[in-house]
């Protein structure tokens, strides 16, 4: 049971905080247009494509055949009684086809991949012949031509065809498509250039050595790793202390297309980050989201042209809104388009109903025992704790008010991508 406390509020709500959906759609009007860059095609995994990749000759561009046998024509194997013997006339191998044309009672010998003779219609797999001196006699089986065993001129994609288009993102099976296209090189988005900055004089990077009070900086490593694995190039800035001189001196230097801040986002003496960003002139598009985790953040623009996106430093909340907004305004900037995400899973067990802040609970999908998606909330929905996040595999969204759930009902669910 996901407890009601993790779902409540004790803190009175601010009138200007805005719904996920509403914050989305401002981050992703504050994205990036999109720069287009060549790159070979070995380093292209990743890169989303900034113009339509369209074929420029059928595959295959013969009639090809799908098994290593004969090339025959099926009306001499209807007129001929079992077994039927027809003249070896020659050979196509794929990559160097016979050049010439077959005749009635011809057959060409043909493997697979090779071009199918003309005046072929129909291979037949040598297990169904038997092959004589000059000649090949088609056996009962090979005589019915089930299956003509012939992958026609453009089965797979037509000259002139759009096979992907600009806003797909090059996976590895994509990436073959290209090649299959014949090209070399693809046009793609430019990466997003992101900076990250960590705020807190409790954070000290790790492998260093803290005080009694302080901590091991964390939370920068995922959303360094994360904005990598979306397509942008992620800059750290390190850690910043608490003072608006140090936060502006790594603010102001960044030469980034985003910056994203972790921490001192909140209402505490030592949340600067959005004091120092004025001093930069910044224009905000929202300042707070109705949502738990992550309502302290903060998306909009400085005087220079770029964007700030302030993540609370609470790991998870910085975590969720990674997923929710960082994604959506680097996904945007690369001519993705928007896409909606949700799953259906039953919860395993009961979940109190939600409070009024639309909630993202940290979850681990599995199968029921009759192979359904089912998916069960950590009991402790704490946004500090970075063991859960790290066993999070889906965050089970639950709207704004909503009724609770007994186990076996539906939840919507974002499945996280998890390498
Ligand atoms: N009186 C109120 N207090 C708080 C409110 C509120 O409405 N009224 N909101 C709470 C909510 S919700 C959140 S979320 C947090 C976020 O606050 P900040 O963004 O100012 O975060 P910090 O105070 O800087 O840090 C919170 C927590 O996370 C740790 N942290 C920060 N950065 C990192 C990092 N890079 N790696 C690892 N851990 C990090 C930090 O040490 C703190 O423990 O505010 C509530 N307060
Ligand atoms: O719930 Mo805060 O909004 O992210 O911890």
């Amino acid at each position: 049971m996901v407890p009601d406390a993790n779902l409540q509020d004790d803190v009175p709500l601010k009138p200007n905080l805005v719904t996920v959906a509403h914050a989305q759609y401002r981050v992703r009007a504050g994205a990036l247009p999109v720069v287009t860059e060549t790159v070979a095609l070995n380093k292209a995994l990743g890169r989303v494509l900034a113009q339509d990749v369209t074929a420029t000759r059928d595959q295959p561009p013969f009639n090809a055949s799908a098994m290593d046998g004969y090339a025959v024509r099926s009306a001499d194997l209807a007129r001929r009684v079992n077994p039927a013997t027809l003249k070896l006339i020659g050979e196509s191998q794929a990559g160097s086809a016979f050049g010439g044309i077959v005749h009635r009672n011809e057959a060409v010998r043909i493997f697979t991949g090779a071009t199918v003779p003309r005046g072929c219609d129909a291979v037949v797999i040598q297990e169904n012949t038997v092959a004589g001196d000059g000649t090949v006699t088609i056996q009962p089986d090979g005589l019915k031509l089930t299956r003509t065993h012939i992958r026609p001129a453009g089965q797979d994609f037509k000259s002139g065809e759009v096979l992907l288009k600009a806003g797909e993102r090059l996976d590895p099976w994509r990436l073959s498509l290209v090649a299959a296209a014949g090209l070399d090189r693809v046009a793609v988005a430019r990466r997003p250039v992101v900076a990250v900055l960590s705020t807190g004089d409790e954070l000290v990077p790790p492998g260093g050595e803290p005080d009694g009070d302080q901590i091991f900086e964390s939370g920068s490593h995922a959303i360094m790793a994360l904005i990598k694995q979306w397509g942008g190039k992620a800059v750290s800035l390190g850690v910043g202390a608490d003072t608006k001189k140090s936060l502006l001196k790594a603010l102001k230097g960044a030469e980034a297309d985003l910056i994203v801040t972790i921490g001192g986002a909140s209402v505490g003496d030592h949340d600067l980050v959005k004091p120092a960003l004025a001093k930069l002139g910044l224009d905000l598009a929202f300042d707070g989201i109705k949502v738990r985790p992550g309502k302290p953040t903060a998306f909009g623009q400085v005087k220079d042209g770029r964007r700030v996106l302030s993540l609370p430093g609470n790991p998870a909340s910085a975590f969720v809104m990674a997923q929710l907004m960082l994604k959506a305004w680097l996904e945007t900037s690369l001519g993705m388009p928007p896409r909606q995400d949700y799953a259906h899973a039953a919860t395993t067990v009961a979940i109190a109903a939600n409070g009024p802040r639309e909630a993202f609970l940290r979850g681990t999908c599995s199968l029921s025992s009759d192979g359904r998606m089912q998916v069960t909330p950590f009991s402790d929905q704490d946004s500090s704790l970075i063991t859960v996040f790290a066993r999070t595999d889906a965050l089970i969204h639950l709207p704004s008010g909503s009724e609770a759930k007994q186990p076996g009902d539906l939840v919507d669910i974002l499945p996280l991508d998890r390498l």
